[in-house]
């Protein structure tokens, strides 16, 4: 289960964030290896309060753990010819770290996994910087001799749809029969730099793909937006940013918001601390009432959704359906430079 992870405490809020910061992948800097300390030093005491303000860190490796014991156990009864499975969880920038679960799959002797990523869309900067570190540890001869296969997107599943419709209609709940169908459903995803999305990265159209399932399966009820959310630094991010929109809505008299974070599953600082404390705030003093939809975290739906996108590529694989990776994986970005990409794809591929 490959994700970005977040800081267990706020102590390693620092270790988390100098991890992100050198990741070449996610943010390619001059002189990297001198420059990830020094920008995530001084990044540290802010992103360290809102950890503190969210009650002292990201439930992420705990929400995940749940998310994987119930997968497994509800796949060992979908697809027994594979039983038993068994869940690892690897964090990108935080424990459990890759190259850590690496060494564990590897003393567990694991002849065969699935690199199941817990980002819905694809994007290089998640997924493709997850895959990136897999590959280089695999081929390091890190793992041990294993036949990967990859789930790399799943932003339209029929599970994982009904999951977010079910917390949207929730939330919908929370306001007066009357009003539920005036209410603004705005999805908020993380921004990606324009240079990103320029050089083809496919998460903004997947997100979108996302949204729009979302609303054909809840009947079009009721007017929606995708809006962006968390960008940082000088340069062009896609837009519009969540808060702008929320101000926009209100200066056209809209009066009631139902926020839905879509491109991550479990609570994190965007949804705790952006979505609830900042844009909360805010909210109020535009005269907005804003719901917030609940992140899937431990929701049974969304665990059921894990385990039949599991059990569905575990059988199209051994029927030979589908090979160790998606054909829309095999295609780099059209503006694509970085070389670790196609070893990793050819890789897995292979
Ligand atoms: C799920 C979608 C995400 C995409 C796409 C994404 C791209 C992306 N992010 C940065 C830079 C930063 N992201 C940071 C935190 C962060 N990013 C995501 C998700 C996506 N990022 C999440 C969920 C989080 C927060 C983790 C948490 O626990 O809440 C940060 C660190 C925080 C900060 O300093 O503000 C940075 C930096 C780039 C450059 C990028 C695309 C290239
Ligand atoms: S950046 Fe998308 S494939 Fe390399
Ligand atoms: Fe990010």
């Amino acid at each position: 289960m490959l994700n970005m992870g977040g800081p267990a405490t706020v102590q390693d809020t620092g270790p988390f964030l100098k991890n992100l910061f050198s990741d070449g992948d996610l943010i390619p800097l001059p002189f990297q290896s001198f420059l990830a300390p020094w920008i995530a030093r001084r990044r540290t005491p802010k992103i360290e309060q809102q950890y503190r303000d969210i009650g002292g860190g990201s439930p992420i490796l705990r929400y995940t753990q749940q998310q994987g014991q119930g997968m497994v156990s509800l796949l060992d009864e979908l697809h027994p010819e594979t039983a038993p499975h068994k869940f690892y969880v690897a964090f990108r920038y935080t424990h459990p770290l890759t190259g850590e679960i690496a060494r564990e799959m590897r003393k567990d002797g694991i002849k065969r996994a699935v690199a199941f990523t817990q980002y819905p869309q694809y994007s290089c900067s998640t997924t493709g910087s997850s895959l990136n570190e897999l590959y280089r540890k695999g081929n390091a001869g890190d793992m041990g001799d294993i036949e990967w296969s990859v789930i790399d997107r799943w932003g339209t599943h029929p599970g994982f749809i009904e999951a977010v419709s079910q917390r949207i209609r929730s939330a919908l709940d929370k306001f007066s029969p009357e009003d539920r169908s005036k209410a603004v459903i705005l999805f908020s995803a993380h921004s990606l730099p324009m240079s990103v999305v320029n050089r083809g990265d496919p998460y903004v159209l997947e997100v979108s793909a996302s949204v729009s399932a979302v609303m054909r399966h809840l009947g079009h009820s009721n007017p929606y937006r995708l809006v962006w959310q968390s960008q940082v630094g000088p340069t062009a991010w896609m837009g519009p940013q969540t808060s702008d929109a929320l101000k926009g809505l209100a200066r056209l008299g809209e009066k009631k918001v139902v926020l839905v974070p879509i491109a991550f599953t479990s609570d994190h600082i965007e949804t705790l601390y952006e979505l609830d404390l900042e844009y909360g705030k805010e909210a109020k003093e535009l005269g907005l009432e804003v719901v917030r939809a609940e992140s899937l975290n431990d929701s049974p739906v969304f665990i059921r959704a894990l385990a039949d996108m599991v059990s569905e590529h575990l059988r199209d694989y051994r029927s030979g359906k589908i090979g160790p990776i998606s054909t829309q994986m095999r295609l780099r970005c059209p503006g694509c430079t970085n070389a670790t990409c196609g070893a990793q794809k050819k890789w897995f591929a292979s």
